[in-house]
């Protein structure tokens, strides 16, 4: 994988193209007139996505699907796991066989749950899903033993040191740089036993991101490069900067879950981690994830059961007064236009859930939780 900055982002979509703006990068404009109730978007296929550690037994893995907070039933089992082994082997062509887990008798389900035995069954036939699988199994073990471990290294240090600097672009290529120069080749010269001890401690929050991580890395392996999704995926703008500036210990957090993923991940997977692929997954996830919410209910009493990083539907800026609506309905995210417009109008979404506010708030609400000052329509004429 690799990430250019040379995207041709013409074709996403028939009703929309992508151009840049002198207010807020790269934004969708309509290619014709278009009646309010087109359907402009429709996607399902993230790059990335995450459950909440709280949420892990309650929503489908596959569909998003919650009832009341019941814990699902499905979960895999060993036989699913000759299932997919099988399928990579005949994925993987002739002769080829895939890496074999070590002890699968002691599967303990890949911290994955599911609303039906339908959605198993749709997620265990995605290709090469056994090799995503035995990472989340790799990560799910690992944050089992984290819980048992009595004394957790001291992060302190750390955090307070971050803490107390001013984050600059230099700070945070720095600390990579350490990584790539001295942490990286000190770990790769030692025996895997070795490695283990140098796994640092984790807790649920890291542990989330390694997944979203770890899904990135392996849907981007397969993805085809010339895919629409692709291309979207790699103009992504990354936020990294203002949010690592506005929360340090974010550094912290990153340096914790790349450590993670490359002394567990399994070779296959592991030759994708870069700290560039890495800092571009989570740089962009910042600014460009769809937060899984909880369908039916009112903003104000919906649950937030996790993220996705849908690349396509990435470029819609924000506007206080949106002219699309966003619905999920399972795992696919739908974009409607609810007001007619005209040819050449910039088609928003509402990033934030909280219209009614009055200016000066939705406005630091967008700064503080966005990291823009928000320049749309609406904004400029109330102040
Ligand atoms: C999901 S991206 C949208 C696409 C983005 N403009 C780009 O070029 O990649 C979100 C980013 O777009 C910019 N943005 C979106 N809505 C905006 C608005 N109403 N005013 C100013 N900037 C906005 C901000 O930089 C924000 O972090």
């Amino acid at each position: 994988m690799t990430i250019d900055n040379k995207n041709d982002l013409d074709n996403v979509s028939p009703f929309f193209e992508i151009k840049q703006t002198s207010w807020g990068g790269r934004a969708c404009f309509s290619k014709c007139a278009l009646p309010a109730g087109t359907p402009i978007l429709e996607i399902n296929n993230c790059i990335g996505s995450s459950l909440s550690y709280e949420f892990r037994k309650e929503v489908c893995h596959f569909c998003y699907f919650y009832h009341n907070g019941h814990t699902l039933k499905y979960r895999l089992e060993k036989e699913h796991l000759k299932f997919m082994e099988n399928c990579n082997d005949k994925e993987n062509g002739e002769g080829k066989k895939s890496t074999r887990m070590n002890n699968k008798a002691k599967f303990q389900g890949a911290g994955l749950w599911f609303c039906s035995e339908l959605c198993r069954s749709k997620f265990i036939k995605q290709p090469h899903i056994w090799e995503l699988v035995q990472c989340y199994e790799i990560l799910w073990c690992n944050l089992q033993k984290m819980f048992k471990r009595e004394n957790p290294d001291d992060v302190t240090g750390r955090e307070e040191q971050l803490n107390s600097i001013i984050i600059t672009e230099d700070v945070i290529q720095r600390s990579w740089d350490d990584c790539q120069h001295n942490w990286i080749p000190r770990i790769d010269k030692m025996s895997a036993a070795k490695k283990l001890h140098n796994l640092p401690v984790i807790s649920e929050d890291e542990y989330c991101c390694a997944k979203f991580v770890c899904e990135s890395l392996f849907r981007l392996k397969y993805i085809d490069s010339d895919s629409i999704t692709k291309k979207c995926f790699n103009g992504l703008q990354s936020n990294e900067l203002s949010k690592i500036h506005e929360f340090p210990v974010l550094l912290h957090f990153q340096e914790l879950v790349f450590k993670t993923l490359y002394i567990l991940l399994p070779d296959y997977l592991r030759t994708q981690l870069t700290i560039e692929n890495f800092r571009h997954i989570v740089g962009s996830e910042y600014g460009n994830a769809f937060g899984i919410w909880e369908t039916g209910e009112t903003p104000e009493s919906r649950e937030w059961f996790g993220f996705e990083v849908l690349p396509e539907a990435s470029y819609f800026n924000h506007s206080c007064k949106p002219n699309i609506t966003k619905t999920r309905e399972g795992r696919t995210m739908e974009f409607t236009l609810n007001s007619n417009v005209a040819k050449g109008t910039e088609i928003c979404i509402d990033y934030s859930g909280v219209l009614d506010l009055p200016t000066k708030k939705r406005r630091k609400f967008l700064h503080d939780t966005w990291f823009f000052d928000c320049l749309c329509v609406r904004c400029k004429s109330e102040m």
